[in-house]
């Protein structure tokens, strides 16, 4: 279908820039007319109804807010039933919205590229996924390198208690254009490392970088780029975990990541300290790790910034029943390699992507939260279990500043 409406979708932290971008598109020469919608979280303690506000702007453009929830979450059926009513209602050709600071990128995606159960509108018939821009506060961001402090200037955390670094993190990792806003604010040779870092937290993105959300319009308006398979696998540190021919640190403009594989449990206790006591150089950190006397799950590390969090996040395919675990190589040739006789699939694999630090003491440091060979022949299950039982849905929180 040729004639279906592009969307682009604007994410990004509270105050990042999001709607200067929005207003600069505007009010900029590129020949579409656009409708837009706004999510505005409002106050999410009031009970309401959510506000679906359309303001003429007596121009080409129409303006739909949602208030009160996010589009994301609450107010995702909402939005696909106000843009079914755009459709119907008005001629238009390009189709922007505005997501809240604490939109989760792929649930937004995902309504726009397949739908939404809840919803009585199907926007695959009349709209395509275009392009996913996140929009980063260099200045922020440059701060935090400076200080030590949060990724983000808002540190609130949305319902599902997730913080805004963490989401900061999905938004950078799941996104075809990452404008780094508030260039004026930050000097040249810092540009350069900020733009090192989101290179090697999301080697896919276009990087642009903007001051007062000056974006030439063709750079997020009809890039054709969106593929929701691909955004899924852009995250920088899914290529270093599937991409492991390297061990190696690798540097770049200061830039380090590395694969951290061992085969024996780490000691539960001596890594649940380890986590939050992680360099503040260390951006990010992913991947999942064996603690001794959980053989029934997998326990994921997800860094964020400032932000630690680990706890159950997925079976070990050694808990499952070998039928169904030979299916499941079957479907995935060279998993199989890594099979040890005893343990079967329990490892510990971690990669860490961070700026100016040394990679050696973080891995002796590592080492040793790893068993000894005494620590081998003890008695695991008496071991304490900081980690929470895998019936917990929830992970634990270690750290989170
Ligand atoms: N110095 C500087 N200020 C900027 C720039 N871009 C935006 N601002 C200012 O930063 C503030 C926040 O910008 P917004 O566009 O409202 O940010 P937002 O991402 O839409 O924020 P929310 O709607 O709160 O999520 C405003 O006061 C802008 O004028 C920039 O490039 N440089």
């Amino acid at each position: 279908m040729t004639d279906r409406i592009p969307v682009t979708v604007l994410s990004g932290p509270l105050g990042a820039g999001k709607t200067t971008v929005l207003n600069h598109v505007l009010t900029a020469d590129h020949g579409h007319e656009v409708a837009v919608v706004v999510n505005d979280m409002g106050d999410v303690n009031v009970d309401a109804e959510h506000v679906a506000q359309q303001t003429d702007l007596g121009g080409d453009e129409e303006i739909v807010e949602l208030s009160n929830g996010c589009i994301c979450c609450r107010l995702r059926g909402d939005m696909l039933e106000e843009v079914g009513r755009l459709a119907d209602r008005l001629e238009f050709d390009y189709l922007l919205v505005e997501s809240s600071g604490i939109s989760e990128p792929i649930p937004v995606a995902q309504t726009f590229a397949m739908g939404y159960e809840d919803a009585n509108y199907d926007p695959t018939d009349t709209y395509e996924l275009d392009t996913m821009v996140t929009v980063v506060n260099a200045h922020s961001i440059w701060e935090s390198f400076d200080t030590g402090t949060a990724l983000t200037d808002h540190q609130l955390a949305d319902e599902s208690g997730r913080v805004p670094e963490e989401v900061l993190l999905d938004q950078i990792e799941f996104c075809d254009v990452l404008l780094l806003n508030k260039c004026d604010l930050v000097p040249d040779d810092a540009l350069e490392e900020i733009e090192a870092v989101l290179e090697r937290l999301q080697p896919r993105a276009e990087i642009v970088r903007t001051e007062f959300g000056d974006v030439d319009p063709t750079s997020i308006l009809d890039t054709g780029e969106f593929d929701f398979e691909r955004a899924q696998a852009a995250a920088g540190w899914k290529h270093e975990l599937q991409h492991d021919h390297h061990h190696d640190p690798q540097e770049e403009h200061g830039v380090t990541s590395f694969v951290y594989q061992r085969d024996r449990p780490f000691h539960p206790e001596r890594i649940a300290s380890l986590l939050p006591a992680l360099p503040a150089e260390l951006i990010r950190a992913k991947g999942f790790f064996w603690s001794a006397g959980r053989e029934d799950v997998a326990m994921g590390i997800d860094k964020a910034g400032t932000s630690v969090r680990a706890g159950p996040s997925g079976q070990w395919l050694a808990t499952l029943p070998k039928a169904k675990r030979e299916q499941f190589f079957a479907a995935r040739p060279g998993l199989e390699d890594d099979w040890d006789d005893e343990w079967g699939d329990r490892m510990t694999r971690l990669v860490f992507i961070g700026r100016e630090f040394d990679e050696q003491p973080l891995i002796d440091r590592l080492d040793d939260c790893v068993l000894t060979d005494a620590e081998m022949n003890d008695d695991w299950d008496a071991y304490p279990d900081p980690f929470g039982r895998s019936e917990d849905r929830r992970e634990l929180a270690l750290s989170s500043q």
